[in-house]
């Protein structure tokens, strides 16, 4: 069960240091729309969750909250910003690189800012990545494009390595805006420095079209990713309808979590069935999908599958390959529910056309929308107030509408995905009219 210690962000130190910040915000106390730094917030947001906790005010679990501060860590003039981004892409990367630029040089006034490149390998001097240096000018309109401007990578570099090539090069804070990996790999950095006392901030920000980092309320870029996939299953919707015994199947990313297909499904209204990864379900019987599938074209003439790839695992053989982040490479769950449907179809004497869509990276690799920027900007402007402030191991989050700055051991520990129980869920059995169990 989460305690307060849970939720305690790791500091460098006594703030000392004036913030240009002050002047806006300096003495600030909470109203409606802002959370003094001095206040908390709470992990709970139910009655009989606080009640459930058994203890008081004082001890009940509540997260640090994200903005600046009146005193900071780091002397503007003397700090050095790193900048790495890793891991898949996401909308909203270059939206996040812009905005730190922007935030430190602007407000806070640190000139010194540079980019990794090609995620953690950009610290391994042997593998021949440039460190670029990041300014208002090199960073105009990068916000424009998909993609990082820094490049991405997986696969697992020493952090003994990477500590080392931060005190090289004098970096005093390395912003790490990556997923559930990246975030584990951040909180190994910090052991390390730690481990070699030094005072060097590492503060994340939570990348990830996935949205399966938990207890950060919600990644960046996953809003315009389902939207891109949305517009995948209202094609597939129109391609179906004019065919005879039209079945679509819409596969989309999301490896462990099906945040993607329940949201993009949603989106439309208008799928017959969505199956993620955290339910379970059978092909066979009378009320498994293909007798399902069958009772549903015989009914409305055609029906579209909104599939996430890590769906329906339990059906193919185990995969044992792991990509060089040590995520499992996931068996084509598509493939064999095409040559599945098709064959009962065949033996059931029904007319079959099979639409298969495979938005694949499509979704990851476009810019942000507008919503997401406006998020992204906002995110890192929360982190860059908590590295300054001396903040670190932290990742930062927007749950229930207020910034957060969540430890990284805490986000590590566990991961996000869709309850059955949950409300979201809830919506897609709703929307879809699928059976509460497909067995
Ligand atoms: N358990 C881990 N410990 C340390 N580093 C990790 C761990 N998992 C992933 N990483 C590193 O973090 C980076 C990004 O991880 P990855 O899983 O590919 O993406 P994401 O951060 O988006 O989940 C990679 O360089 C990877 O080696
Ligand atoms: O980029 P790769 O290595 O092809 O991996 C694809 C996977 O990356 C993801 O986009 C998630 O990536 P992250 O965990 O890096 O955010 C998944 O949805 C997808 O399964
Ligand atoms: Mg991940």
């Amino acid at each position: 069960m989460v305690t307060l210690d849970d939720l305690q962000v790791s500091s460098l130190g006594p703030c000392t240091v004036d913030s240009p910040l002050a002047l806006y915000v300096g003495g600030r106390t909470t109203n409606e729309y802002y959370v003094g730094e001095h206040d908390r917030i709470l992990y709970d947001d139910t009655l009989a969750l606080i009640e459930s906790r058994g203890v008081g005010l004082e001890n009940l679990p509540t997260f640090e909250s994200g903005g600046p501060r009146d005193k900071i860590f780091f002397d503007p003039a003397t700090t050095k910003v790193g900048v790495v981004t890793c891991g898949g892409l996401c909308p909203g990367l270059n939206d996040v690189i812009r905005a730190i630029v922007l935030e430190l040089h602007t407000h806070y006034g640190v000139r010194n800012v540079v980019g990794l490149q090609h995620g953690y390998a950009g610290f391994v001097p042997e593998l021949g990545h440039d460190i670029v240096p990041l300014t208002p000018e090199s960073v105009a309109r990068i916000n424009e494009r998909g993609g990082t401007v820094l490049g991405t990578s997986r696969g697992a570099q020493d952090p003994a390595v990477i500590v080392h090539r931060l005190v090289e090069e004098g970096i005093n804070v390395l912003m790490v805006i990556g997923g559930d990996g990246s975030m584990r790999g951040a909180h190994n950095i910090v052991v390390e420095i730690e481990r070699r006392g030094l005072k060097i901030g590492v503060v994340g920000v939570p990348k990830t079209i996935d949205n399966d980092i938990p207890h950060i309320g919600q990644s960046f870029g996953f809003s315009t990713a389902f939207a891109k996939a949305a517009e995948s299953i209202k094609a597939a919707r129109v391609e179906v309808e004019a065919a005879v015994g039209g079945i679509g199947i819409v596969k989309v990313m999301g490896r462990h979590a099906g945040f993607i297909a329940c949201y993009a499904a949603l989106a439309n209204h208008d799928a017959d069935f969505v199956l993620i990864p955290e339910v379970d379900f059978s092909l066979d019987g009378d009320n498994g999908l293909l007798a399902l599938l069958e009772r549903r074209v015989a009914e409305r003439g055609s029906a579209v599958i909104v599939l996430a790839e890590g769906a329906g695992q339990h059906l193919i053989p185990a995969s044992d390959r792991m990509d060089p982040s040590g995520n499992t490479v996931l068996g084509d769950i598509a493939r064999y529910l095409r040559e599945q449907i098709t064959k009962h179809f065949a033996n059931a004497d029904q007319p079959l056309t099979m639409r298969y869509f495979n938005p694949g990276y499509a979704i990851r690799s476009v810019p942000a929308d507008a919503s997401d920027s406006v998020y992204c900007a906002r995110l890192a402007q929360t982190a860059v107030h908590a590295a300054m402030a001396g903040r670190t191991d932290l990742v930062v989050g927007r749950r229930r509408h207020r910034f957060v700055n969540v430890p990284i051991p805490f986000v590590t520990q566990g991961s996000h995905n869709v309850s059955p129980e949950g409300d979201l869920w809830l919506s897609v059995l709703e929307s879809t009219a699928q059976p509460f169990s497909i067995a």
